[in-house]
């Protein structure tokens, strides 16, 4: 047997320890950490625990940090540190592929917001619900009270049931209204292939799947695809829950920051961003839209990663306007001069930094425009060439009119003085929802040229050899304990560029892949996969790999069971975890999109570690002891528009109870555990997968009665 159950284990311990379920009850977690307890929760105690402290939010070194930064106009400061001490309020968004969304919508507006009003208010009268004016559709909704009091007020318990069980079927979720940004600004439309890097727990992951399938025709399964990407396996799984349920500049969100925070934290990040960024912007298709978006406000991590990205890249990149895109959102330009802090002391210039901190501090930390690139600096400016759009591409990302403009980050522009002077669209904390993180976002207008990629495997090697180095105990300059926090995540980057984590350098490893790519899908000269090595070792032990599934008898029979049309997309679509054939329990549906990547994948040698992919769509059933009833009825989804399917219903006595009981929840999901007699000894269970999807009053009422 195949890992499956021991995975799907492992997956739901890791997403246990991960996180709760955000609408419930957790004592264990102090007030006012991640989500935010509302204003009481700082000086409470915690419940049941009078030894509790709260959060100290000081940290005098941030203050001085960012003054001197200017990221915030001086008047605005104060307002500026008295916002950060509040607890991020909570803030939710409607799932607006779900069946439900618009009762969902009206419920909200009509109903609570009008009875919620005169319940809770505060000293700024402010409503006690409303929906954020900047996101589309009024799917997303701010709560103007904090989680206690939604657990304590008698007058809050309706809405709170509604939120909870709103978001145990997917129709609603969680989300800091910052995190729920640089997806909008994707511009996402159903043929986008969409790829999310640093992506756990994937809040902006489970928001893009939304997003293709509300942009996909009425009863069409999109061609859109998301991958999601991280390099931490524990919190891949927490992110396939995450989107399984459909389903930092972070003081306020989690305070233990202002104790943890200084200056070192950014500069040790910002190689690994560039070198994230610039991967990134590698595998971009010309023509598509990058956003770079940090939890941080720090200049080191945001405006010089992308003058660094737009130096490297010069006409093949052009930074985009978004100034007019949703309008509603306060927002402010980033800054074009910044300073970089070291062991204590600021610079202004990399030419100022001591000569045995110049490996740690790089050219492109600063905002001279001495970057790695320093080609395109010597004329004095970025200057991208929008001729060399092509208007097809323009097409295809439904640029708008005049937005192809000339963009500069300049030595004259940083001399200026004025830190708000650059074009850069930067989102900043002015919207009390919003934490402190920022957005860039890119077009890329031609295919990088291999001197820039080189450029980045040489930064990436630099920082990977003296991260080992580090590790080793080796190498010649003692780390400052502000720098240790990003070490592991530099060598665990090297792992994550290929899923290999030993001795090979990254530049082999690099250039190899891309050899690799190259050859093997132009020439079709597949490298079998024992020829490298298995997916299953080290940090990926655990990660089955994906097989094509292709028992023909079983398939035909399935279909022959449920009566699926012919028409219906099989072949090629189903995939197990399991790589004997004789015992697969779970069969997975996948688009045509991930088909085409998994057999791109196999000629690669599965280079690609996959964590999770598609849908469960069929399980074996070991038992016969259910008696079964049949009935029919029609499907109205995206995955099966026009198929009547033909549905048994387990009839037990105690799983009726169990299937009131998650009625009454309205999760059909598990409702609808259908079986069948697919073959002598297996049975085949079709499984939900968006419990809303297949809602239907009739048949719950059935099952009710
Ligand atoms: C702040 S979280 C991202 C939040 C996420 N984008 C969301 O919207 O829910 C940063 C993530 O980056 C991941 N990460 C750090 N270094 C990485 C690397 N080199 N490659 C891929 N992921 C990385 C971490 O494991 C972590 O899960």
């Amino acid at each position: 047997m195949g890992g499956g159950r021991k995975r799907g284990r492992t997956q739901r311990r890791h997403f246990k320890q991960g996180r709760e379920n955000v609408w419930k009850h957790n004592p264990q977690r102090p007030p006012g950490a991640a989500g935010g307890e509302g204003a009481e929760g700082r000086g409470d105690v915690r419940d049941g625990d009078p030894s509790w402290q709260p959060f100290a939010t000081e940290n005098p070194a941030f203050e001085d940090y960012y003054k001197a930064q200017q990221i915030i106009p001086e008047e605005e400061w104060s307002n500026f540190m008295n916002m950060l001490r509040k607890p991020l309020p909570a803030t939710f968004r409607i799932n607006a592929s779900c069946q439900f969304f618009q009762d969902i919508c009206s419920q909200l507006e009509n109903d609570f917001r009008k009875s919620l009003e005169t319940e809770v208010s505060d000293e700024h009268e402010e409503d006690a619900i409303r929906p954020l004016a900047w996101y589309p559709g009024n799917l997303a909704w701010h709560l103007n009270f904090s989680r206690m009091q939604l657990r304590r007020n008698q007058a809050l318990e309706s809405f709170h049931e509604f939120l909870k069980r709103e978001n145990e079927v997917g129709n609603i979720t969680r989300q800091e209204a910052v995190s729920m940004v640089p997806p909008l600004f994707l511009n996402v439309q159903p043929d986008h292939h969409i790829l999310d890097m640093c992506a756990a727990p994937g809040s902006k992951t489970f928001q893009l799947l939304e997003m293709i399938h509300q942009s996909a025709k009425p009863g069409l399964l999109p061609n859109a695809m998301v991958v999601a990407n991280d390099v931490d396996v524990q919190r891949c799984n927490l992110l396939i829950h995450q989107t399984k349920r459909i389903g930092d500049g972070t003081v306020r969100k989690a305070p233990d920051m202002w104790r943890k925070w200084n200056a070192g934290m950014g500069n040790g990040l910002h190689r690994l961003q560039v070198e994230i960024a610039m991967r990134g912007i590698g595998l971009l298709k010309v023509g598509g839209r990058i956003v770079y978006s940090t939890c941080s406000m720090n200049p080191v991590e945001n405006e010089a990663v992308v003058a660094e990205i737009l130096r490297r890249c010069g006409d093949s990149v052009e930074l985009l306007d978004v100034s007019t895109e949703l309008p509603e959102l306060v927002r402010r330009p980033g800054v074009s001069s910044w300073k970089v802090r070291d062991r204590g002391s600021w610079f202004g210039t990399h030419e100022d930094v001591p000569r045995y901190r110049k490996n740690v501090i790089s050219p492109s930390m600063f905002p001279s425009g001495k970057g790695t690139m320093d080609s395109h600096i010597t004329s004095g400016s970025v200057e991208i060439n929008t001729d060399a759009v092509d208007a097809d591409m323009r097409d295809a990302t439904n640029m708008v009119e005049g937005e192809q403009q000339t963009k500069t980050a300049t030595d004259d522009d940083n001399k200026g003085g004025n830190p708000n002077t650059e074009e850069t669209s930067k989102l900043k904390s002015e919207d009390p929802n919003m934490s402190d993180k920022k957005s860039d976002f890119l077009q890329k207008l031609s295919p990088i040229i291999e001197k820039q990629v080189a450029q980045v495997i040489n930064e990436h090697n630099t920082s990977v050899d003296k991260a080992e180095k580090r590790q080793k105990g080796l190498g010649s300059d003692k780390v400052p304990l502000e720098e240790n926090t990003v070490h592991q995540q530099e060598v665990d980057d090297s792992n994550v560029m290929d899923g290999h984590g030993d001795n090979e350098t990254s530049n082999d490893k690099i250039t190899e892949e891309a050899k690799v790519i190259a050859n093997e899908t132009e020439n079709g000269q597949a490298r079998t996969r024992d020829q490298r090595k298995p997916q299953n070792q080290g940090r990926w032990k655990g990660v089955d790999p994906v097989i094509f599934f292709k028992d023909e008898a079983t398939i035909r029979s399935i279909v022959s069971f449920y009566g699926m049309k012919d028409t219906f997309p099989l072949e090629g679509r189903l995939v197990t975890r399991n790589p004997d054939a004789s015992h697969v329990k779970r069969i997975y549906y996948v688009s045509k999109s991930v088909q085409e990547v998994l057999e791109l994948n196999v000629k690669v040698g599965e280079r690609l570690k996959i964590t999770s992919l598609g849908l469960k769509i069929f399980v074996s059933v070991p038992s016969i002891s259910v008696s079964l009833i049949s009935m029919s009825f029609s499907l109205r989804s995206k995955w099966y528009t026009d198929y009547t399917m033909i549905l048994a219903m387990s009839f037990r006595k105690d799983s009726h109870q169990r299937m009131a009981h998650h009625a009454h929840l309205g999760c059909l999901q598990r409702v609808c555990r259908c079986c069948f007699h697919t073959s002598p000894n297996r049975f085949y269970t079709l499984l939900q997968l968006t419990s809303s999807t297949y809602y239907n009053t009739e048949l719950l009422n059935f099952l009710i009665l």
